[in-house]
C-alpha cells in the first residue's frame, strides 16, 4: 500500500499543490490526471523518493519511504517521462543496463525475450539513436516484462508515441499486473483500453 498524507509541492516560489492525500492498494490502478504544468511529473518524483517534499509524507507499507528506502526501491519500478536511452547502445544493451542499474540481475536471454515481446525483434542490434520515438519508448517499457517481482509500478506518460496496437498491449500488461496483486500509478493524457477503468486523481483539484 502506498499512502500520501498532506503532501505539498513547491517549485521555485510557486506552490503547485497542497494537502494532497490518497492511498493506492494492491490490485489498484490510479491514473493521475490534470492540465499541463499541474505537477503530475513532480508528484511522481515525490512518490518515488527522487525529490523530497517540503510538507507531507509518502509511506510504503505503513512506513515513511525515507526510512525504508532500500525495501521501497526493491518494490518499485519507475519509468520516467522520457526513455533515457544511451544512443550509442543497442536496445538489448540499454535494457540490460537499466535493469542492472535498478538492481535486477537479468540474463541477455531474458532481455532479448522482453524486447521481442514488445515488438523490437528487428531492432535488437541497432544503435538506439536510429530508433523511432515509439521504438525508443518500447525499449523503456520492455523493463516491465522483467519487473513482475516489483509490485509498485509508477509510470510517467507510458503511452506517449505508441501506436494503437502497442497502447492496447500496454493497457493489458498494466491491467494484468494489477490483477496479479500489483499496483500501478500512471500519468497519461490519453485514454487506453484497460480491463477496468482506473481510479482517477485529478491534480487540478489540488492546484494552488
Ligand atoms: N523554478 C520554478 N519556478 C516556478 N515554477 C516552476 C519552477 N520549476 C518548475 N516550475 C513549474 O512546475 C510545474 C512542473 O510541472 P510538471 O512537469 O510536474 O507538470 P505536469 O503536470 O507533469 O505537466 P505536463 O502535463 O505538461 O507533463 C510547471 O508548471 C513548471 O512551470
Amino acid at each position: 500500500m502506498l499512502e500520501v498524507e498532506d503532501l505539498a509541492c513547491l517549485k521555485g516560489d510557486r506552490l503547485l499543490f497542497r494537502e494532497l492525500a490518497f492511498a493506492v492498494a494492491p490490485h489498484e490502478m490510479l491514473r493521475i490526471a490534470g492540465p499541463n504544468g499541474a505537477g503530475k511529473t513532480s508528484l511522481l518524483r515525490l512518490l518515488t523518493g527522487l525529490s523530497l517534499p517540503e510538507v507531507g509524507e509518502v509511506r510504503w507499507q505503513g512506513q515513511p519511504i525515507r526510512r525504508v528506502r532500500e525495501a521501497f526501491h526493491r518494490a518499485l519500478c519507475y519509468l520516467g517521462h522520457s526513455p533515457a536511452l544511451n544512443d550509442m547502445l543497442t536496445p538489448l544493451e540499454n535494457l540490460r543496463f537499466a535493469c542492472e542499474a535498478g538492481g535486477d540481475q537479468v540474463s541477455e536471454q531474458d532481455c532479448e525475450q522482453a524486447l521481442v515481446r514488445i515488438g523490437l525483434a528487428n531492432q535488437l542490434d541497432l544503435p538506439a539513436r536510429v530508433l523511432s520515438q515509439g521504438q525508443r519508448r518500447r525499449v523503456g517499457l520492455a523493463r516491465l516484462f522483467l519487473a513482475d517481482k516489483r509490485p509498485l509500478w509508477v509510470l510517467d506518460e507510458p503511452f506517449t508515441a505508441l501506436d494503437v496496437k502497442a497502447v492496447a498491449e500496454l493497457a493489458q500488461t498494466l491491467s494484468d499486473h494489477c490483477a496479479a496483486g500489483g499496483t500501478v500509478l500512471l500519468t497519461t493524457h490519453q485514454d487506453a483500453p484497460f480491463a477496468a477503468p482506473p481510479r482517477m486523481l485529478d491534480l487540478g483539484e489540488w492546484a494552488c
